[in-house]
């Protein structure tokens, strides 16, 4: 019996990760960015205003809101006037308006001492501007606006290059494609970006008790769930996925089917009908194309399992037990960090913790355990607690609703067969629910 590390050596070591390709950025979320983006314009690209209100120069604004003297004459220096309101003890500053820029517009504004240009944001800042007075400040007039707080250089303008400059890069090759880097790639002005595409995985199931959700089970029939499942799971790690659905067991027609996916897959899982009797027939069928191995992996549930490099392209080939939980689990062991890896991934592997069993769990001796769990948090300690799903850690790869319930996987060593309360334990993370 081979260990599970072994044979996920040797199933790690065949991927192929697809050639990074060129994708509008609509379609690169949640792919990794297989190059640098070296940013060639500034951002923003020329200087802007940051709020609707009055571009004007600093120093001409400097004393509105300051303490007026105890004596003064109102200052009238060509159109800029200072005054005292009545109603006040701080100054007020009076520009003349002489124009209005809104954002968008093309018509560069330039601006004279003691001057104002109504702005708004986003609008190009009219030259000599070094400031914008936002509107709360003001009066609102259109001819001649009165100012009651000064500002300094530079407030309320956004300016060219604050974001980035060129030569920064926009977003690093090995990054994750996210909002804010489709934002940023948007905002550079990329249409299209290099990504790691997703691995094309196809799902075929096996088996002649098996009908398709669509149609009526027939005594001793049951519905296929696998490829349903799987197909589920490998979109999930992040492939894009063609499900094929149930396949006849006949020798020539499934190695079509077979045939038909390797040409256009980077990963097949075939499910079904590898243990049993029927083995024989489905290895025939598989045999023109490649070495399929079926051998037990010392792993439970899930033990007896095919893997092969099958087609002219030694595509990747999965040949998963059927059982429901025990096809789920293989996957999440032995397909998923494939799938990862051809992502571009650099942490193929889900997260795992150590955590303290919360009662007695039972394994089977000589084998990885893969269990059912129930990872929780003491609040108090903020320490992992697990929980097994079930009692018996044998006959029971039928029960999906278990691991419908299931927050983690327990990771049970090859040499323990049993662990006691207040253990502790490996768990593997599958995904969050609520
Ligand atoms: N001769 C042996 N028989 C079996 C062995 C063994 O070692 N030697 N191991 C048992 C265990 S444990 C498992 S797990 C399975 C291995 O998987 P198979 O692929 O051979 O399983 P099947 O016999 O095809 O099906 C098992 C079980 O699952 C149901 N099933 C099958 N396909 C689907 C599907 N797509 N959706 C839902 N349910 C499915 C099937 O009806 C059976 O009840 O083999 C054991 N036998
Ligand atoms: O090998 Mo089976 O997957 O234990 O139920």
């Amino acid at each position: 019996m081979r260990s599970v590390q072994d044979h996920l050596s040797l199933v790690a070591a065949s991927v192929v990760a697809p050639k990074p390709v060129q994708v509008a950025i609509s379609e690169a979320q949640g792919l990794l960015c297989a190059e640098e983006v070296v940013t060639t314009e500034p951002l923003p690209g020329f200087d802007q205003v940051a709020v609707d209100g009055y571009a004007v120069r600093a120093v001409d604004v400097a004393l509105a809101g300051t303490p007026a003297p105890a004596e003064m004459a109102d200052v009238d220096a060509g159109d800029l006037e200072v005054t005292r309101p009545d109603d006040s003890d701080d100054l007020v500053v009076h520009l003349p308006v002489v124009g209005e820029v809104v954002a968008g517009s093309r018509t560069p504004i330039r601006l004279q001492p003691g001057q104002a240009v109504r702005v708004s944001t986003g609008a190009p800042t009219p030259t000599l501007a070094d400031a914008v007075v936002p509107l709360r400040w003001t009066d609102g007039g259109a001819q001649r606006v009165m100012i009651g707080h000064g500002v300094d250089s530079g407030d309320y303008v956004r300016r060219i290059g604050d974001d980035v400059v060129p030569g920064d890069i926009a977003v690093r090759e090995g990054t994750v494609i996210g909002p804010a880097q489709v934002g940023l790639l948007a905002a550079v002005g990329r249409a299209r970006v290099l990504v790691h595409p997703r691995p094309r995985v196809a799902v075929i199931t096996v088996g002649d008790e098996l009908v398709d959700i669509d149609r009526v089970p027939g005594p001793g029939q049951v519905f296929d769930v696998n490829s349903y499942a799987l197909a589920a799971a490998a979109r999930d790690a992040g492939a894009d996925v063609h499900r094929v659905g149930v396949a006849v067991r006949d020798k020539d027609r499934l190695r079509e089917v077979v045939e038909a996916q390797l040409i256009r897959s980077e990963i097949v899982v075939l499910c079904g009908s590898v243990g049993g009797q029927a083995s024989q027939e489905v290895a025939e069928a598989l045999a023109d194309l490649g070495d399929m191995e079926i051998g037990r992996i010392a792993m439970h549930p899930g033990s007896v399992q095919g893997f092969g490099l099958l087609g002219r392209d030694e595509i990747p080939t999965f040949w998963l037990p059927a059982n429901p939980v025990s096809a789920l689990v293989t996957f999440e062991v032995m397909v998923r960090p494939l799938i990862r890896i051809a992502l571009g991934k650099r942490q193929p592997r889900r997260r795992t913790v150590t955590a303290r069993t919360i009662g007695p769990i039972a394994s089977v001796a000589g084998r990885t355990g893969y269990l059912r769990g129930q990872l929780m948090r003491d609040e108090r300690s903020g320490e992992y607690l697990v929980q097994v799903i079930g009692e018996s850690p044998t006959g029971t790869s039928h029960l999906l609703a278990e691991l419908a319930d299931a927050n983690c996987l327990i990771v049970v060593d090859e040499d323990v067969e049993e662990l006691e309360t207040g253990d502790r334990v490996e768990v593997m993370f599958l995904a969050q629910r609520g």
